[in-house]
């Protein structure tokens, strides 16, 4: 026998605190989703159809949990059990599926889908990242998770578009060394209906030449570059508060000069969990 089977009215009493936590969280959830029921209401009231999703919400959200949190119990535990919470109650608004680009790594791009969908959402993979974006623009409310690589084999974010399908988040959120569920991607959706303003606005710019190594210098960042026969298409990411003009001046400095550029959605921006505006290390993410 194990002294953690030996009687030990410490222990008994310790795990009857957990029995009398792990009861009020179960009610504090049921609670939770009562309250949902009321933004249901609330949301038809208003209009809201489509995409239930919320991405400027969740990010205020978990810029406070990130705020609040102590302890040893990794961060990204903390995030994720609060995905499953989201996504569940979400669902309860309207259900959706997740489309999954099927260029990327497969266990990857599930890791990144459930982390960040919960495990009961409905995924299916129609193809490369451009049937992702296709599939989404035809739905009525299901979303598209596409992963970002520097440079594309194709430029799948042509089929974005301000009325269609767009760039609603970035993932991770929560960004640190090493955590789970780590691949670069990018969430895609129909209109969010009454979105705030993003905190990065993503482009759809296309040029003929090189791509200028100094336009990273500008403020502007890559997110993504296909090279065409004689020049470049690019996703390009940038503060919330330039316009396109901005955008526009900036590549025209660096050299590259845009004949299209067209705004193609936008993203909370990440929190950076390992170094706060100190530069000290203060989250536990549960990295080694
Ligand atoms: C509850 C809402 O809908 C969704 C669910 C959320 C939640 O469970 O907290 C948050 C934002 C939305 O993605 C809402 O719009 O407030």
């Amino acid at each position: 026998m194990t002294t953690d089977q030996a009687p030990s009215p410490a222990l008994d009493a310790l795990r009857q605190r957990i029995d009398t936590i792990d009861a009020e969280l179960h009610r504090l959830l049921m609670e939770r989703v009562r309250v949902i029921d009321g933004i249901v209401a609330a949301k038809r009231a208003s209009g809201a159809d489509g995409v239930m999703f919320r991405p400027d919400r969740e990010a205020d959200m978990m810029r406070r949990m990130v705020e609040r949190h102590a302890g040893t119990l990794p961060l990204t535990s903390v995030e994720h059990i609060w995905r499953e919470i989201i996504t569940a109650c979400t669902r309860l608004q309207g259900d959706f599926r997740v489309f999954i680009d099927g260029s990327a790594d497969v266990a990857d791009m599930r890791d990144l889908a459930r982390f960040y969908f919960g495990f009961s959402v409905e995924m299916d993979c129609p193809g490369d990242a451009s049937d992702v974006v296709g599939t989404v623009a035809a739905s009525h409310s299901d979303l598209g998770l596409v992963a970002l690589t520097e440079r594309s084999e194709i430029p799948w974010w042509r089929g974005l578009g301000l009325e269609g399908a767009q760039i609603i988040a970035r993932l991770p959120f929560l960004v640190a060394h090493e955590r789970p569920a780590d691949l670069d991607g990018l969430v895609i959706s129909r209109p969010v209906p009454n979105a705030g303003e993003p905190d990065t606005r993503v482009f759809d710019a296309r040029w003929t030449g090189l791509l200028p190594g100094s336009l990273m210098n500008t403020g502007i960042e890559v997110l993504s570059f296909f090279r065409t026969a004689d020049g470049v298409d690019a996703l390009l990411a940038a503060s919330g508060e330039m316009s396109e003009a901005d955008v526009l001046a900036l590549c025209a400095a660096a050299g590259a000069e845009p004949d299209v550029i067209r705004p193609v959605g936008g993203y909370a921006s990440p929190i950076d969990i390992e170094t706060d505006s100190d530069g000290d290390e203060d989250f536990d993410t549960g990295a080694d």
